[in-house]
């Protein structure tokens, strides 16, 4: 159950590159035990809000706050350490090391100046054994699928950072059977009272997981809402910006990769 007080909030975020807005006056508000889903078309805004809100990016204006307190990381490495994890959509972990190394990369428990292996090894199992994956914290992190390395990258960023968890576009490249397993692992996190922010295209999986969404266009934000208020209909014309005409409820093609834009009418992902 998501709590009122505000986890997270960003408010009149600003951010131009090279001279040209992207966002503009942007307000957002996470809560404890809420999953919030960040929508918009292609080039609205999510990533550089996201970018900002976790420490990337260094915003042109606006205030944020973690509990209410200010807060200005100035990297993700900061982010993390005031409580604000990522999971990129590309994974963020290194292939060539062992599930346990990438989990305590960096923070690596040592003994008498040596990595403790062991120890190491063993924390890895016991914090992996919370997500239920049973895998070897000895073995390469190449040997697992995808959607293994993305909980485990879930596990590293919910451990180091433990309040807020943003995930941009983690469910691109996996399959219904996968998606499913981190939203498994989503839900649980939401239930432990974490805020976690989700960017995705698939309005399926939105419907499937979010609490809320806020929605923006254009760099500006046009709306937060609960979900359960929320018809589909009406959350399509907020992201386009005009009622829906029968047009629109065809998969929208993107430009770059072919891929489609949103997943309107229910089916998995579009080639
Ligand atoms: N590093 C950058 N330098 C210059 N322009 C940028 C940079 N990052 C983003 N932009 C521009 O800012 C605008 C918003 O981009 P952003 O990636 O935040 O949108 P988005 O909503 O996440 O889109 P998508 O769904 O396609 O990922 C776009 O016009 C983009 O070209």
């Amino acid at each position: 159950m998501a709590s009122e007080q505000a986890l997270l909030s960003a408010q009149g975020i600003e951010k131009s590159f090279f001279g040209v807005k992207v966002l503009e006056g942007v307000d957002f508000t996470l809560r404890a035990g809420e999953i919030h889903a960040l929508l918009g078309e292609n080039g609205a805004g999510k990533s550089t809000l996201v970018k900002i809100l976790t420490g990337a990016y260094r915003r042109d204006g606006g205030v944020m706050a973690l509990e209410r307190a200010p807060v200005e990381p100035r990297s993700v490495a900061e982010a993390q350490t005031l409580g604000i994890g990522t999971v990129y959509q590309e994974v963020n972990l290194l292939d060539n090391l062992t599930v346990a190394e990438n989990l305590y990369l960096g923070r690596q428990p040592r003994r008498f100046g040596m990595v403790d292996t062991r120890k190491m090894r063993a924390d890895a199992a016991a914090l992996l054994g919370h997500y239920g994956l049973a895998v070897d914290p000895a073995e390469t992190l190449s040997h697992y699928p995808v959607a293994v390395r993305q909980i485990i990258a879930i596990a590293r960023a919910v451990d180091l950072s433990g309040k807020v968890l943003f995930l941009d576009e983690p469910t691109a490249s996996l399959d219904v059977r996968e998606v499913e397993a981190i939203f498994t692992v989503l839900r649980q996190l939401r239930d432990r009272g974490l805020g976690i922010v989700i960017i995705t295209h698939f309005l399926d999986q939105v419907y499937a997981l979010a609490d809320r969404v806020t929605v923006l266009r254009n760099g500006r934000m046009v709306g937060s809402r609960a979900l359960a208020d929320l018809p589909r209909r009406d959350l399509v014309s907020l992201m386009l910006g005009h009622d829906l005409a029968g047009d629109d409820l065809r998969p929208v093609p993107r430009a770059a990769e072919g891929e489609a834009a949103f997943d309107f009418r229910g089916s998995a992902k579009a080639a």
